[in-house]
């Protein structure tokens, strides 16, 4: 645990970075760390590796106040990643990622080893590992230099803005592969960003600073869309809030249907009355989406609009689900389940009728990802027109 006692920063200018900030970083969570430019986020994560000293306050890891270790021993538990990597451009990527090693005085051979291991970690190809950073992608030196920060198996991980010089979809494939990461790894990381969607997406706590380097809230990013602590963290929050607020709420217990499910054999007068049906092979697996009344014979034979999106019911959000359902031709979200098969489908009312007030907090998500998913259970009645039919 990263804890902030009453930490201020203020510069020989009379600037105020830190005002007064008290905080707590949980063991083997993200925090994150966001708000408007100047607002101290920087400064906030620089005192906890001690490259900033508080003018008052304390900053403690796991109850130890850092300014009681030396600099540089405190800094090799505690991973530093940056924005455009910040590696050695006169090093190869091995020996970048091999820094920490190697002033550990590991042998080459071993920090080596280590380096390619953690390059297919990051999802780099290990033949890359002689190359020099310039002959590698934005989005790949970005993955060095989460590489380079976990070489020496640090409990700590500081990030600063790491994904914010890449294009948005190289951004989110980072992204996607941090949290596959730390949900092996587990590492305390404390992660500074501008971008709310980010932090959104990433944080199991969210910290919003604001200009004059004042905490405002600190919360898990559902109840931060839920209760905005002030105008000005719903302002920043935008105001897309009440559907960023469906990406937490769960599928799960959602009560699919299957009356527009039929089987490719049944008859298209099987399915006379329905605006669209969604024709299912023998596995239910989805084929796609028919009109009933503009054919005749076998619905497998008929004209089908591909199903699109599609939502893992019990595993997506509603916001997924709702997307797949405002992109379908029926108006009708696919759910399937982890094999691809269709559970039932849900429409636009189904979903929204899904609470979402009170979206329970992480720590209670967490208690329920000790148990088995929920996955909802699939509609009873058989597939019509299907095997037997
Ligand atoms: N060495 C310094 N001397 C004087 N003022 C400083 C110094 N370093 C930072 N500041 C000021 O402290 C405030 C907080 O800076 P900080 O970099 O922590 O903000 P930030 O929230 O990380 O901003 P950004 O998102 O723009 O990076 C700013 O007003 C900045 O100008």
């Amino acid at each position: 645990m990263i804890t902030f006692e009453g930490v201020t920063k203020r510069y020989p200018d009379g600037t105020v970075a830190l005002d007064d900030v008290s905080l707590e970083c949980p063991t083997g969570r993200i925090t994150v760390f966001v708000g408007t430019s100047g607002g101290g986020k920087t400064t906030a994560l620089r005192t906890i590796n001690r490259m900033v000293e508080p003018t008052a306050g304390r900053v403690l890891i796991d109850g130890g106040d850092v300014r009681e270790r030396r600099p540089a021993e405190l800094r090799r538990g505690i991973g530093y990643v940056i924005q455009h990597a910040g590696l050695f451009p006169h090093r190869t990527i091995e020996d970048n990622i091999a820094t920490v090693p190697y002033l550990l005085r590991w042998n080459k051979k071993k920090a080596r080893a280590a380096a390619h291991e953690l390059m297919e970690r990051v999802g780099l190809d290990p033949s890359m590992a002689r190359r020099y950073p310039f002959q590698l992608s934005g989005g790949q030196q970005q993955r060095v230099g989460v590489a380079r920060a976990l070489a020496a198996d640090p409990p700590i991980m500081l990030m600063d803005e790491p994904f914010s010089a890449v294009d948005p979809v190289v951004r989110a494939e980072l992204q996607d592969e941090f949290l596959r990461l730390q949900a092996e790894l587990h590492k305390t990381i404390v992660f500074v960003t501008h971008d709310i969607d980010e932090a959104i997406k990433l944080g199991d706590r969210v910290a919003v600073f604001q200009t004059g380097g004042r905490l405002v809230q600190v919360d898990a990013p559902e109840d931060l869309l839920a209760h905005p602590a002030d105008e000005f963290v719903a302002g920043f929050i935008g105001q897309n809030r009440g559907i960023r607020t469906l990406g937490f709420a769960e599928t799960g217990g959602l009560r699919l249907s299957d009356d527009a499910v039929f089987a490719g054999s049944a008859d298209a007068a099987d399915a006379a009355g329905l605006d669209w049906v969604l024709v299912v092979d023998a596995d239910r697996r989805p084929l796609g989406w028919a009109r009933p009344a503009d054919e005749t014979g076998p619905l497998a034979e008929a004209r089908l609009v591909p199903v699109g999106a599609t939502f893992r019911a019990g595993a997506d959000s509603v916001r997924v689900a709702l997307d797949a359902a405002v992109l379908s031709p029926a108006g009708l979200a696919v759910g399937v389940d982890e094999t691809g098969a269709v559970v039932g489908t849900a429409g636009g009312a189904d979903l929204l009728a899904v609470p979402t007030h009170g979206l329970a907090g992480r720590a209670a998500a967490d208690s329920a990802a000790a148990e088995p998913a929920d996955t909802p259970e699939r509609a009873d009645a058989p597939v019509k027109g299907g095997a037997g039919d």
